[in-house]
Order: C-alpha cells, then structure tokens, then sequence
C-alpha cells in the first residue's frame, strides 16, 4: 500500500529526514516510535504532503502512485487521513460543516457518528477552537470516521486523552484500522507513532520501526522495542541492527 525508497526531507533547507525506506503493506499496522524531535511527525506530514517539506530525493508511493506532487486533498482523496499530534483550530468553521463539506454523508449520518465518539454537541462548535486534549482527538477520530481512509497515520494518540476516553479511541482506532476483520480480508493499514506504546493494549501492531536523527535505525516486533527501550533507552537501537 505504502512504498517509501530512499527518501530524503528538508524543512527550511535543513535535511530532517536521511534515507527513509518503509513498506507497509495492505492490513498492516506499523509503530514508530524515536525520542522527541527525532523526525517521526516530519514523516507523517511528509507522507501527507504538507507544503513545508520537501522531498529532495527519493520517492513515497501509495496504491502504485507517486506522490511527490500530489496536494494534500488528492492525497485525500485516494485514502490517506491523519490525525495530528496538534490539530490546528479553525474559528468562523463549525465541526458539523466541516465533516458536511469533506464527504457525502447526510445529517444524519454525521450525527450518528459523532454519537459513537460523544461529540454530538461539538457539531455546532468551531473546529478544534477551546477543546480539551481528550476532545481534539476524539473529533480528530471522528474526522477520520467520516472520512474511512485507506491509510491512518496517527500521530501520538494517547496524547492528553484520560484512561476511560482511550479506551473510546482505542476500540475505534481498531475499528478504523479493521481490526475486526480476518487478517486476509483486512485492507486497511496504519503507521502509529507512539511514545508509550498504550495503543498497543488496542489493537496489534505487525511491526515496529525507531526513527533516531532522521533515520530509521531498527525495525521489529512493537512490543519487543517497546520493552527493549523502556528499560534501556533509544541507545540500545543504536547498538543492535534487529529487536
Ligand atoms: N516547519 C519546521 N521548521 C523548522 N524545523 C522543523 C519544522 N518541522 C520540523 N522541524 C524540525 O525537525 C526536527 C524533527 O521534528 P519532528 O516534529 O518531526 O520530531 P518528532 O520525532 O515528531 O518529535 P516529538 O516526539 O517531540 O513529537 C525537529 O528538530 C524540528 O524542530
């Protein structure tokens, strides 16, 4: 589904991101995990296409397309979604219109997902404007329920959401993600980046990659690396090729 060769990103001239190679294949769930300011939003937003970080060599294809120079809403449109680690506020554009205007689903539709997730009162809110933490992301997760993506790349979930609202999130990412489906007949995928791993108490995840100074550096079983790093830090991917 996703094919990531040789990539290289700079952000204002500055190389972020050094000789990325990532396949994700479809029904597959990658982690990526790496300490603060290692590259892994830089990655997401890359994938997704923000204007601010350019591709210098390399290539990230989706479905058999390149993306190099696709926008972000054509990006959209063939099923990758993102849910930010800081979901930018939109005053003037309320929740409901919003989700009205990014697919065709009818009132009542929107109003029967934004129950799922206990948003039905943001609807009439502006975008993101005053939420709590736990808020943002659940109507970032209701934005990707209405948008069903192909490809959910999650940046820091658990983020600001308390225990019993990420159980909420938990199940629904699963949901998002098929993981109710027979692993053969699964077709969506996701990369999830996380720092404490409690996504994975969740949903399984296939495989799990840290990112240190702008390049992947280990690849693994998730809760391997999880454990690997929680009781001896980042540096021991440094020290081992394989978790
Ligand atoms: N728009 C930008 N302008 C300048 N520098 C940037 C920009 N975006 C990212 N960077 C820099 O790129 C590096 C990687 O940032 P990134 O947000 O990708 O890290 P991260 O691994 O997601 O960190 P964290 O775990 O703290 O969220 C950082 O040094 C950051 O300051």
């Amino acid at each position: 589904m996703l094919d990531i060769s040789d990539l290289h990103v700079s952000v204002d001239n500055t190389e972020v991101l050094h000789d990325i190679n990532l396949h994700i294949g479809p029904g597959e769930t990658h982690i990526l995990m790496g300490p603060n300011g290692s590259g892994k939003s830089t990655l997401l937003k890359s994938i997704m296409g923000f204007d601010a970080y350019t591709i210098t060599s390399g290539s990230i294809t989706f479905k058999g397309k390149d993306l190099t120079d696709m926008p972000i809403n054509e990006r959209a449109h063939l099923g990758i979604g993102m849910m930010f680690q800081q979901p930018p506020a939109v005053s003037g554009l309320k929740l409901g219109k919003l989700l009205a205007a990014t697919s065709h689903r009818g009132e009542d539709a929107i109003e029967a997902l934004a129950q799922s997730v206990n948003m039905e009162h943001f609807l009439s809110r502006d975008v993101n404007v005053g939420f709590s933490g736990g808020e943002l992301k659940r109507s970032e997760v209701l934005q990707l329920k209405v948008q069903q993506p192909d490809f959910l790349m999650l940046d820091e979930p658990e983020s600001g959401v308390d225990l019993e609202n990420m159980s909420l999130m938990g199940k629904e990412i699963a949901g998002l993600l098929e993981k109710d489906v027979r692993i053969v007949n699964r077709r969506k995928s996701g990369l999830i980046i996380t720092h404490t791993g409690y996504i994975l108490d969740y949903l399984n995840a296939d495989q799990g990659h840290v990112m240190i100074n702008g390049q992947i550096r280990c690849h693994g079983n998730p809760r391997e690396i999880l454990r690997v790093v929680k009781e001896k830090g980042y540096g021991e991917c440094l020290r081992c090729k394989q978790i």
